[in-house]
């Protein structure tokens, strides 16, 4: 039997010899289903081997932001500055070997960030702390990339192995959903034009999945890797932003390949506390952030304390950050504001808040 390793080599070969044309798209689709399958064993075995202890880190805060990079590209140099945290800093690689959160306050809101083990080539299969880290990172909300200014191309390889773990750096979720149902078939609707689809890709890439019998509404017109994706079902979403350490090293020729390569990339020095203010506030845009209102049943709106949450909460989050039981008790909840259609409007846990909405929310008693 061949190794994971050795399948996943032999499907990428047979996609790379395979000319795309119509008459053999579906056969391609079935192809990179499969090698997403693969992919995704590989990952699967390596978070349930090893030493099995992932790290434990309590989310806190009104975001979760970690610092990724090759190890000793100054992580916890990075950290000790922004926050409060006191994380070993060392000349050596992996001086860090687990989380360490910090706190960073920062205009109202609190960002927790944490610091991780170094990655490296062939994270995603398990090397190094690969797996605890990609753990770690499924559960942020955004990434910081962090280069040394004299490895750019790191970035690359960072990102290829968060890919290669199921993780989506700056892609929203698909715009697709599928409903698994006991016959029938496959029925396919659209809302939009499939460019990259037709019915015997999306068909072969469920067989794939072994769905057989399924509704399936599009309402974006998605590549074959992202309906990979919606199908497999497990991806985890982060932003990501780029920051080049150690300037304070660089010559002019340097920092100028930098910012070729990565031209929105805030460049720094930890050591030297350089630039870190700029670094903040990028953070902070970057993030986000909207406030809602909260008022309570039969009450005036709490207009001074709003609550600071990521853009893109929905109101069953609101209500996971109230109180443990708010959502199990949850009735509807009634929205003034811009995302509501009409003031007072009522809504469900799904509805998506806006910057400045007022929210009440209805429990049972
Ligand atoms: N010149 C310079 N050195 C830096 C800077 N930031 C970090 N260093 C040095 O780089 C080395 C590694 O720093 P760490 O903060 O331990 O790096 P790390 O990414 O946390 O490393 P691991 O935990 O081993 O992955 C240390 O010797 C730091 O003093 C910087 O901005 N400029
Ligand atoms: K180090
Ligand atoms: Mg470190």
């Amino acid at each position: 039997m061949a190794t994971l390793q050795e399948q996943i080599r032999e499907v990428e070969e047979e996609i790379k010899k395979t000319t795309y044309n119509k008459a053999t798209s579906f056969h391609i689709g079935r192809l990179k289903a499969k090698l997403a399958k693969l992919h995704d064993e590989v990952e699967k075995k390596s978070s349930s081997g090893g030493t099995g202890e992932g790290y434990s880190v309590k989310k806190s805060g009104d975001a979760t932001v970690t610092l990724v990079g090759f190890p000793s590209v100054g992580k916890s140099t990075l950290l000790n500055k922004l926050t409060d945290a006191n994380s070993e800093v060392g000349a050596y690689a992996f001086t860090t070997l687990t989380v360490v959160p910090g706190v960073m306050e920062y205009k109202g809101a609190i960002i927790q960030i944490l610091d991780v083990p170094g990655l490296v080539k062939g994270a995603a299969s398990g090397r190094g702390r690969g797996k605890e880290v990609i753990a770690v990172i499924r559960s942020s909300d955004l990434v910081i990339f962090l280069l040394d200014v004299f490895q750019p191309t790191h970035y690359q390889v960072l990102m290829e192995e968060l890919y290669e773990a199921g993780i989506r750096v700056d892609q929203t979720p698909p715009d697709v959903v599928i409903k698994k149902v006991d016959r029938g078939g496959i029925r396919i609707n659209s809302t939009v034009e499939l460019d990259y689809l037709d019915e015997d890709t999306i068909k072969s890439i469920m067989d794939e999945y072994k769905i057989h019998n399924a509704t399936v509404l599009f309402r974006e017109n998605v590549t074959v890797d992202q309906f990979i994706d919606v199908v497999a079902g497990n991806r985890s979403y982060v932003s990501s932003m780029i920051v080049v350490n150690k300037v304070d090293l660089a010559n002019a020729d340097s920092l100028a390949d930098n910012k070729k390569r990565h031209p929105d990339a805030v460049f720094i020095s930890a050591h030297n506390s350089q630039n870190l203010d700029m670094l903040r506030d990028v953070l902070y845009d970057r993030l986000g952030f909207i406030r809602v209102y909260m008022k309570p049943q039969g009450e005036a709106a709490d207009l001074e304390e709003p609550m600071i949450v990521l853009k893109g909460t929905d109101v069953g989050q609101i209500c996971d950050r109230l109180h443990k039981d708010f959502r199990r008790k949850f009735r509807f909840a009634y929205v003034w504001g811009k995302s509501a259609k009409h003031p007072g409007q009522r809504v469900g846990l799904e509805h998506k808040l806006m910057d400045g909405d007022i929210l009440s929310v209805v429990i049972q008693k």
